[in-house]
């Protein structure tokens, strides 16, 4: 009898669906039920509805080390949440629409990964973005030091070069920054150089790695092809070309879709690789080894992307940029004035 009368209620809540996020978790027939309990990581992605947050929340939904997904944004998020909560993977997915459900979309979240804000047009850089996109990262940050302070946070949102530096100022401000907790996501660029070089070498892409440090955008993205591995040497042709190209990547992509954004399939892909690469470490498994753009004294600036040790609590160690050749010191000069700015830049915009 009660069961017949659970699932009638259940038919009749599908049949009246409801914007609301907790209402949507409330339709569903395996909410009679325990669950969430499989062991795992929770996750949230704020920005989910987003050309990056769709495949983003389906291929996070993939992980089994992922145990509860929560899909926040400011619109669409409903629609997403619904479609994504149909796979039969382990995670249990639920959406979150608009600021006020923001805290509940953050609170305990054990890594929360941003991929929110606008992208770019055909002609821009990514600091033009700044004016939009540094608001909405401030805010989404002082979500997340109130909320889960503890978390390892992913920022994807461009300008990364001063999006994390704003994430840091924020984090200080609530007096809960830790700079091992905080990385600003620039697998992208590994993700390309491994792939430009290979086609270049004649390889398959997932046995070549090349480190790639400094910032995420144009001259700050400075790949060490002097270090990749399997160890290969290339022409100053060669060198020049797989530079500019990866340098470019993002231009390259934000031309080809002339003006309907920039690149979101595999950024997707980078975020994964990167969230997953976080998730090991905080489950302890050893030698988690990738680049990003973090608090960091590898060079006099405040933060820089270089290799990251990822363990329990985030970035437990970052290593030094090793030694570079003629070409590559002559790129990081360059890099490293860019960067000053960026990182000022975002600092001021806390402070301000
Ligand atoms: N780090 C990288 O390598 C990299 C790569 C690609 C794109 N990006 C950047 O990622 C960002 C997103 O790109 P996209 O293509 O997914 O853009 P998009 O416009 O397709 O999606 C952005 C999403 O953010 C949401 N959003 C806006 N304001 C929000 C807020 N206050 N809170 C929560 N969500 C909010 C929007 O509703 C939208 O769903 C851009 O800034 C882009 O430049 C970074
Ligand atoms: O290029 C962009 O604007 C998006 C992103 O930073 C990228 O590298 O693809």
């Amino acid at each position: 009898m009660q069961r017949s009368a659970e699932r009638i209620a259940t038919i009749s809540a599908h049949l009246n669906p409801s914007p609301s996020s907790h209402q949507m978790e409330g339709l569903s027939a395996a909410n009679c039920r325990a669950k969430g309990g499989s062991p795992g990581f929770k996750v949230a992605i704020v920005g989910a509805a987003g050309g990056i947050g769709q495949p983003l929340a389906m291929l996070m939904k993939m992980n089994p080390l992922v145990s509860v997904l929560h899909l926040y944004d400011v619109a669409n998020s409903p629609g997403v949440t619904a479609d994504i909560s149909h796979m039969d993977t382990g995670a249990v997915v639920r959406g979150f629409l608009g600021p006020q459900q923001l805290e509940d979309a953050l609170t305990g979240m054990d890594l929360v990964v941003i991929p929110a804000g606008v992208p770019r047009k055909p002609g821009m850089t990514r600091d033009d973005l700044f004016n939009i996109n540094a608001g909405i990262v401030k805010t989404l940050c002082e979500g997340i030091a109130k909320c889960c302070p503890k978390a390892i946070v992913n920022i994807i949102s461009n300008p990364v070069n001063s999006t994390v530096p704003i994430a840091a100022e924020v984090f200080k401000m609530a007096g809960t920054f830790d700079p091992r907790r905080l990385l600003g996501v620039t697998m992208l660029d590994v993700v390309r150089a491994n792939t430009f070089v290979a086609e270049v070498l004649g390889l398959d892409p997932r046995e070549v790695n090349v480190p790639v440090v400094g910032g995420h955008a144009g001259v700050t993205i400075l790949p060490l092809l002097s270090q990749i591995k399997p160890p290969c040497s290339f022409t100053p042709a060669e060198t020049e070309y797989l530079t500019s190209r990866i340098q470019n990547g993002g231009t390259e992509v934000v031309e080809a879709k002339a003006g309907a954004g920039s690149a979101t399939l595999s950024m997707a892909y980078a975020a994964v690789k990167f969230a997953d690469a976080c998730l090991h470490g905080l489950r302890g498994d050893a030698a988690i080894i990738q680049c990003a753009f973090v608090s960091s004294q590898v060079t006099e600036l405040p933060f820089f992307a270089s290799k990251v040790r990822l363990g329990r609590s985030g970035v437990e160690e970052i290593f030094p940029l090793g030694p570079l050749n003629e070409y590559e010191r002559t790129g990081l000069e360059k890099a490293k004035k860019e960067l000053a700015t960026s990182i000022q830049k975002g600092v001021g915009f806390v402070k301000k």
